[in-house]
């Protein structure tokens, strides 16, 4: 699994004083520094821009600076961005015709690429050739635009897919996540934890920033205990299987979200969406067979990490 990143989302800072809440956080133990840069356009807002991150790189030097680019035309900064000295950026893919061209792009500048999908839009819109040509997806968890809202659990049948299809790629969550939401986004898989209003508020940042750690990585100890049990067996009956009732009240929970663009209907962690697939696969087939078998002809690859 990869490894756990905690990324206060600086628009919850004090804006005017941006170096000192950076070179903060990092004290108190990010890994990262979530830039949100809008453009009015693609979202209502207007928030900072490459002279600003070459300001705050220039006196946190040593900061990774996760640039979120709420954009039109994503295409257009990323050399900007590139050389105010962004270490990844983000762009959207509802922004886009040509994810692989602006991956491309942002790769010839050194940095790395990830891509996001706002609460609309399905999961299944990541085709496989895009997620193996960046580094990281991003699932927003509430309408970009603005923080301090609410976190939206119903899209995280979205996250736990996405870590079912690709166990290695960085998963960011961002928007309304906390102590008291990092649980859904830690068992569905998520990975790179995007906080603003629940980490620079906060009487202790340093306090919280640990509590989302611990959750994400106990919750990585389980994903991978839970993967090492779809080990090949030919003697598996997994029709009718009801052993994780759990997964079946996430389930119709998951159900109830579809509106808000998750449309897997399935339970919030990548085991059950493995699961699911093999009942649906199962249920048109006779008799028992091996879950290797059923997953591959879904065209699934099982890995074990
Ligand atoms: O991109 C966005 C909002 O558009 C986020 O990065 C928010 O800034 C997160 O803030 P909180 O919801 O954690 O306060």
């Amino acid at each position: 699994m990869p490894k756990v990143i905690i990324a206060p989302s600086v628009l919850a800072s004090d804006l005017g004083n941006l170096n000192y809440e950076c070179r903060r956080m990092i004290d108190d133990g990010a890994d990262w520094l979530h830039m949100d840069i809008m453009d009015g356009h693609f979202v209502p807002n207007i928030v900072m821009g490459a002279p600003i991150l070459q300001s705050v790189k220039k006196a946190v030097p040593d900061i990774f600076m996760d640039c979120h680019m709420m954009v039109t035309e994503p295409e257009r900064w990323v050399k900007d961005i590139a050389e105010a000295g962004g270490a990844s950026y983000t762009f959207h893919l509802e922004a886009t015709d040509d994810p692989l061209d602006v991956v491309r792009l942002i790769k010839a500048t050194g940095m790395k690429a990830s891509v996001a999908i706002n609460p609309g839009t399905p999961a299944s819109e990541i085709s496989d050739e895009l997620a193996e040509a960046v580094d990281m997806i991003l699932v927003m968890t509430v309408w970009p635009g603005a923080g301090g809202q609410s976190f939206m659990k119903e899209l995280m049948p979205k996250v736990a897919e996405l870590r079912a299809r690709f166990p290695h790629v960085n998963i960011e969550v961002d928007g309304g996540v906390a102590p008291k939401t990092i649980k859904y986004c830690a068992d569905a898989g998520a990975n790179v934890i995007v906080a603003g209003t629940a980490v620079f508020r906060a009487e202790s940042p340093r306090d919280v920033i640990a509590y989302l750690r611990a959750e994400c990585t106990a919750a990585q100890e389980r994903i991978l205990q839970e993967r090492q049990t779809l080990i090949y067996d030919p003697n598996a009956d997994v029709v009718g299987d009801d052993e994780d009732q759990e997964a079946e009240e996430r389930r119709k929970e998951a159900s109830a979200g579809r509106r808000s663009g998750a449309t897997t209907p399935v339970g919030s962690t990548p085991r059950s969406y493995l699961r699911h697939l093999d009942r649906r696969r199962s249920s048109a087939a006779s008799g028992k067979s091996g879950k290797f078998g059923q997953l591959t002809d879904l065209g699934m690859t099982l890995k074990l990490v």
